[in-house]
């Protein structure tokens, strides 16, 4: 059976619930995948800073998932990436694990050929940075060689053009709004979509 690796960073838990979801729409098509988070970066948010005493930032610790290494890579040849947008690109998290661990990889190849597909939040709707985090994100795929398989339209066609409730996913991966201050939970039609592309990535990997 393919191993799927669904590798998260998420701080206000918003990927956490959509990378379980994911999860879901795996085991329902007959897969199994595992969640991995990658590092924390040890720095205070300017919130932090602003307000001391407000709102914790999360850390690793507070998810029940591995820290994701160079070898969880190696050893799985399918991916679903989870990313929470910031500033329209992926986070300061994302880049530091790509960039410390994986330059040995890349120059031997070991990660070519290897298949992926990509999820993310953002706190507002309709102004394109989940697809442009998810654009700009792809940029480390590309240079590693790992194939890209988008969610499209096909088997989340009501959902994506249902226009009389917000929902954060795109034909580039499923999504969600978690608006400004992160505390709007998914939706069931957001929640649905991850479970449609857990089980559609899960089908079209499956026979390779
Ligand atoms: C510094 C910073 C930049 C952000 N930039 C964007 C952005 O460009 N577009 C957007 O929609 N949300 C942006 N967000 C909001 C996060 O993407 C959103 O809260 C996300 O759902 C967090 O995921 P999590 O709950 O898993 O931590 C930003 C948040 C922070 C802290």
């Amino acid at each position: 059976m393919p191993k799927i690796a669904i590798l998260i960073y998420s701080v206000d838990n918003t990927i956490a619930k959509l990378a379980e979801n994911e999860k879901k729409g795996i085991e329902i098509a007959g897969g199994e995948a595992e969640i991995f988070q990658v590092p924390d970066i040890n720095y205070k948010s300017d919130l932090e800073q602003e307000e001391e005493g407000g709102k914790a930032r999360k850390t690793n610790a507070d998810f029940p998932y591995k820290i994701v290494t160079r070898e969880t890579l190696v050893e799985h040849d399918y991916y679903l990436l989870g990313i929470p947008t910031k500033f329209g690109n992926f986070p300061a998290e994302w880049k530091n694990f790509w960039d410390s661990n994986t330059g040995g990889l890349w120059a031997k190849g070991s990660l070519h050929g290897k298949i992926a597909g990509l999820f993310v939040s953002g706190a507002i709707s309709g102004k394109g940075d989940t697809e442009m985090c998810i654009m700009n994100a792809m940029s480390t795929l590309v240079h590693h060689g790992i194939i890209y398989i988008p969610l499209g339209y096909k088997n989340a066609y009501k959902e994506l053009t249902n226009i009389d409730d917000v929902n954060g996913s795109c034909a580039w991966g499923a999504g969600c709004v978690s608006g400004v201050d992160g505390d709007r939970p998914p939706s069931v039609s957001e929640l649905k979509v991850h479970q449609l592309q857990g089980k559609t990535f899960y089908e079209r990997i499956k026979d390779l």
